[in-house]
């Protein structure tokens, strides 16, 4: 007989584990330990108390969805609880889960509507007469948060549906997964890389996080998507089955993956399973299963719910994909800020649908925990099924000549002793204005796409003129003549032709782009859009002290350090000043954006909390049109504080300390003229432009690789 008290000792553990590992999963979007590891200590308890029922806690993790609601938006109830799926491994667990549903629908027919379990947020969605008018996230199932304005930023999602197809009911909820496309995903994390960020670990947590931003113009620039899974109605029935309500959401214009398939036999949903175990690494988006849905809605209440989950449905999880391979070798890469990254490479080894030779070992502090040895059999998973990562050592195989990794006290590339500045995981090589990979992951950033987009010069033409010594700092690129380049081996006459065009295209370029291009740490597209807005010309913003770019909108103290660090040195100062000699622009062109009305001249505001009616970002703007100023912090000065939902005490109890008068948003709202409308920020960037309109990266990224013919009719 087990002991009862190490039952219910585990039952608890495994209880506080478990309600800690869900609030950093759905709070926080991290994920402590591998899902697949979370799943077994989960079906682990749920074991325990089918066996020990008296034992099982209040509220467990068994019991209930595991999401919460953020505190940062406004929350809303769910008409029909968000639940959870039941999960199955194997083919057996899903015999059985035929066998119940065989059970409980008494012998009659029945089909499955077998769909990809895509990985990313669930999005319940209403609609009214035709109109999106509101977005909730799952929350804890029963209460969600209120995300409206940043979901109808993902364009894909429609707001207004079209009148085609099957008579639509007056209201409705449409459920779906709101995702980011992997090539986006990677295209985040090459960015984060390359500002010494930590990497986000998934899409998933990555598509949450974006979710839960307060400025919709940053969840705007992320490039969400969304793909229509369930449609809820008091009169669902208008419909016979849940494949029948697919079609009819992709007829209004809901986007429903082409993915799915109706199935009449359990053979034909293994058949389908197998068939997307290998293929779905072709879809441009991450999926973690496959979701099995009984497809009759009647069938559906028939069979009913669980408290966590429906009976009718199950989510069969693909294993995830991991191999052991050899660690052969460890490399040190400087990126474009210095941080040294370690990259791992491995023996070939086919993972996940691709071949892995090398995996990211993040830092110093990983291999260490890892204890790796060059020589050593190590354990590869991809993460996510993205970034393929070293999980462990197979420690029974360790050769007896390993050797231990010496990570290196000086840069690989220039010598120059590394540093860890406090609280940084990477070792950054200080070396900025000499280190050759830096220099020339410069300029590979300055031309790339979302910067210079220099037509004839590439990443690898200008790290070859760098390597070359033709060129060093961005400015160097044009003074690039077609003498200097003639006789240079894979360079003919017309390539010249069209480099030297393309460098003197790129004068027109946009100021923000310019700004984003120069490569300043922590200054991305985003944020060089706002500050280009902001300051207009680079002049003020060179002259822009640390405080007072803090308190531009968006622009933290990390930020404002690092940009004013890097006017303070010369060789920047420098580099500007050749790139206006030059005649790069450095300044937005155009009108100013036009004033609207000057009723908030000479006062200024504090914005804090949440607001309903405009985001944040709105307000700014609102405030800035008519004449008002925003500041970063409280001061007698301050003409008004206005307050929205949540701010925080500290902030109410300074402003009344200081007799600053506390308004709300619509107090704000009725000092302006009723009607005038905001100008976004786009706009306002728009008004700014010359000619050059921005490259088509906002269009749905190209196929990253292989199979074009499953991309298309996926999306
Ligand atoms: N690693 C960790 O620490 C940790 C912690 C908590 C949860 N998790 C993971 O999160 C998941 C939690 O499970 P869950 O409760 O979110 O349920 P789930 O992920 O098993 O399934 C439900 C979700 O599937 C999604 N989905 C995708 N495609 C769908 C489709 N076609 N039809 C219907 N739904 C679809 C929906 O968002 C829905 O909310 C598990 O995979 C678990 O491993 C991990
Ligand atoms: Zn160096």
């Amino acid at each position: 007989m087990p002991d009862p008290n190490s039952i219910q000792h585990r039952i608890s553990t495994l209880t506080a584990h478990l309600h800690h590992l869900n609030y950093q999963y759905y709070q926080n979007d991290v994920s402590e330990i591998p899902d697949q590891e979370f799943d077994q200590l989960l079906a682990e308890l749920q074991a325990l108390e089918e066996d020990h029922p008296a034992l099982a806690l209040a509220n467990s993790p068994t019991q209930r969805v595991g999401g919460t609601i953020t505190k940062q938006f406004p929350t809303a109830p769910h008409k029909y609880p968000m639940l959870s799926l039941g999960n199955a491994y194997s083919e057996a667990d899903l015999r059985e889960f035929d066998e119940r549903v065989r059970k409980g629908l008494e012998g009659a027919d029945f089909a499955y509507v077998c769909e990809m379990k895509f990985d990313g947020v669930a999005m319940s969605l209403t609609y009214e007469q035709g109109q999106l008018t509101q977005g909730v996230t799952r929350g804890d199932g029963t209460r969600g948060d209120v995300v409206t304005s940043n979901v109808r930023t993902i364009k894909n999602l429609p707001l207004h549906l079209r009148a085609a197809g099957p008579a639509q009911p007056a209201e409705f909820e449409v459920r779906g997964e709101i995702f980011l496309p992997l090539p986006v995903f990677d295209d985040l994390n090459r960015e984060r890389e390359q500002n010494g960020e930590a990497l986000l670990a998934n899409p998933r947590n990555a598509a949450s996080g974006t979710l839960k931003l307060q400025d919709s113009a940053v969840v705007a620039a992320r490039r969400l998507r969304f793909f229509a899974y369930s449609f809820l109605s008091p009169g669902r029935n208008v419909f016979p089955s849940h494949s029948a309500a697919l079609a009819a959401l992709k007829a209004w214009g809901l986007p429903v993956s082409d993915t799915w398939r109706r199935c009449t036999s359990l053979e034909q949903v293994l058949d389908f399973i197998h068939t997307w175990e290998k293929k779905r690494f072709e879809l441009p988006v991450a999926t973690d299963g496959i979701v099995i849905k009984v497809d009759d809605f009647q069938q559906q209440e028939v069979l009913g719910f669980t408290a966590k989950s429906p009976r009718w449905a199950i989510a069969y999880k693909y294993p995830a994909e991991a191999g052991r391979t050899r660690l052969n070798d460890v490399q040190y890469q400087v990126g474009r800020t210095g941080a040294v990254t370690p990259v791992a490479i491995l023996t070939p080894v086919p993972l996940a649908g691709t071949i892995v030779r090398r995996a990211s070992l993040h830092n110093a502090n990983q291999i260490a925990a890892l204890d790796l040895r060059l020589g050593d059999l190590v354990f590869v998973e991809k993460g996510g099924e993205i970034i393929p990562k070293i999980t462990g050592v197979d420690l029974t195989a360790r050769p007896a000549d390993s050797q231990p990794i010496r990570y290196p006290t000086e840069c690989p590339a220039c010598g120059t002793p590394l540093l860890r500045p406090e609280g940084e995981a990477h070792f950054r090589c200080p070396n900025d204005t000499a280190c050759p990979p830096q220099l020339r992951a410069r300029l590979e950033h300055y031309v790339s796409r979302k910067a210079l987009n220099i037509d004839g010069l590439g990443a690898e033409t200008v790290g070859r003129f760098a390597e070359l010594g033709l060129v060093r700092t961005p400015a160097d690129i044009y003074e690039l003549t077609a003498d200097k380049l003639t006789g240079l081996e894979r360079l003919g006459e017309k390539s010249i032709q069209n480099l030297i065009s393309g460098i003197e295209a790129s004068k027109q370029v946009p100021f923000e782009r310019v700004l984003f291009g120069l490569g300043i740490r922590y200054v991305g597209e985003t944020v060089a859009e706002k500050l280009a807005v902001h300051y207009r010309t680079i002049d003020a913003l060179l002259a822009a002290s640390a405080p007072e770019l803090a308190a531009v909108p968006e622009v933290g103290g990390v930020i404002a350090e690092s940009l004013a660090a890097w006017s303070s040195q010369i060789v920047n100062r420098d580099l500007v000043e050749r790139l206006r000699a030059a005649g790069v622009q450095l300044a937005l062109t155009g009108e100013a954006p036009q004033a609207v009305s000057d009723r908030l001249a000479g006062l200024t505001f504090v914005l804090s909390g949440v607001f309903e009616q405009h985001s944040r970002e709105e307000l700014q703007q609102l405030i800035g049109q008519h004449g008002g100023k925003i500041t970063g912090s409280i001061s007698k000065k301050l003409s008004y504080l206005v307050a929205g939902d949540k701010m925080g005490p500290a902030k109410r109890e300074k402003a009344t300390a200081l007799k600053v008068p506390i308004i709300s948003e619509t107090d704000l709202l009725a000092m302006i003229p009723a009607g005038a409308e905001s100008n976004s920020a786009d706009e306002a960037l728009e008004a700014g432009r010359t000619g050059e309109s921005e490259a088509a990266s906002e269009s749905f990224p190209a196929t990253p690789s292989g199979s074009p013919g499953q991309q298309a009719s996926l999306f």
